[in-house]
């Protein structure tokens, strides 16, 4: 919040339109994300929404647009930038190692080496301070995994998404950005992984998820952007529509232009 009780808007992204020829896959979007909420990115089937997120993130190079953080330009040409500026992006597919443990997978890339007393580094990783590291980290999440040494391939898809969503955490991300965190869900899966992006916002995270789930957006998130044919048609508190209304103003059989 600022002092004048005004949320703060952590990240803006401005005009963003990514083309491929003819084909506008999304066309001057902008939208803002605010200080420790959850936003939601909804829209019908081919509508933007991984293309939107894409180029924010750097992860496709935009066409046009510019993103700001804390109101200051920035630029993101790559996953690496974003990673930089405080963004940590959770894909569908989860980008798990199968055949590595809860740790290698948190740290993969990050990994902490062992260092002696005076801080030169051993070579050697140091698997002890990892671990610990996670249980600590699950604690805090209130996430249920006893054995962190089984290999990823073992976990369930609610295990699989709580490990990838704990990265956000776990690396003092600022901003977390899901991609359909429940895609590959089951019911009781997809309720943890909810009730732990509201945790990750409980931690100070704001989060950007995509969702076809309506009843995740009532119930999970603080605002939702409506996407439809590229654009952005709505922008909504949730705490001022229903489901019909989310429906209507995905088909279209809302107008917003008239609004
Ligand atoms: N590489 C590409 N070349 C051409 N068109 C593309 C390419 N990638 C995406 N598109 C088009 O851009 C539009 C937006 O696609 P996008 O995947 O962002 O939609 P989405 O809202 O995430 O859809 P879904 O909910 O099905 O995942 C679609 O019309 C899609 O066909």
């Amino acid at each position: 919040m600022t002092s004048a009780g005004i949320p703060k808007i952590i990240l803006e992204a401005k005009g963003i339109s990514k083309h491929y020829g003819g084909v506008k896959a999304i066309d001057d979007v902008s939208i803002d994300l605010r200080e420790g909420e959850v936003l939601a990115i909804v829209g019908d089937n081919g509508a933007g929404k991984s293309t939107l997120v894409k180029a924010i993130t750097g992860a496709l190079a935009k066409t046009s647009g510019t993103i700001f953080l804390d109101g200051k330009e920035v630029r993101i040409d790559s996953p690496t930038d974003a990673k930089a500026a405080g963004m940590e992006t959770v894909y569908q597919d989860l980008a798990l190692v199968n055949e590595l443990s809860i740790t290698k997978n948190v740290f993969l890339g990050r990994e902490i080496v062992r260092k002696d007393i005076l801080g030169r580094i051993f070579g050697a990783l140091d698997f002890k301070t990892m671990d610990a590291e996670i249980r600590t980290l699950f604690e805090k999440l209130d996430i249920r995994i006893a054995d962190i040494y089984r290999d990823a391939q073992s976990f369930s898809g609610g295990q699989r998404q709580a490990v990838a969503l704990s990265k956000t955490v776990m690396f003092g991300k600022r901003i977390a950005i899901l991609d359909e965190p429940t895609a590959a869900l089951g019911v009781r899966e997809s309720k943890m992984a909810m009730d732990l992006v509201r945790s990750l916002k409980d931690h100070g995270l704001s989060v950007i998820m995509i969702t076809h789930n309506m009843q995740h957006v009532l119930n999970y998130c603080d605002r939702v952007a409506v996407l439809r044919l590229g654009q952005l048609s709505a922008v909504r508190d949730v705490k001022d529509v229903d489901g019909d209304t989310l429906v209507g103003l995905i088909t279209g059989t809302i107008d917003t232009k008239a609004a």
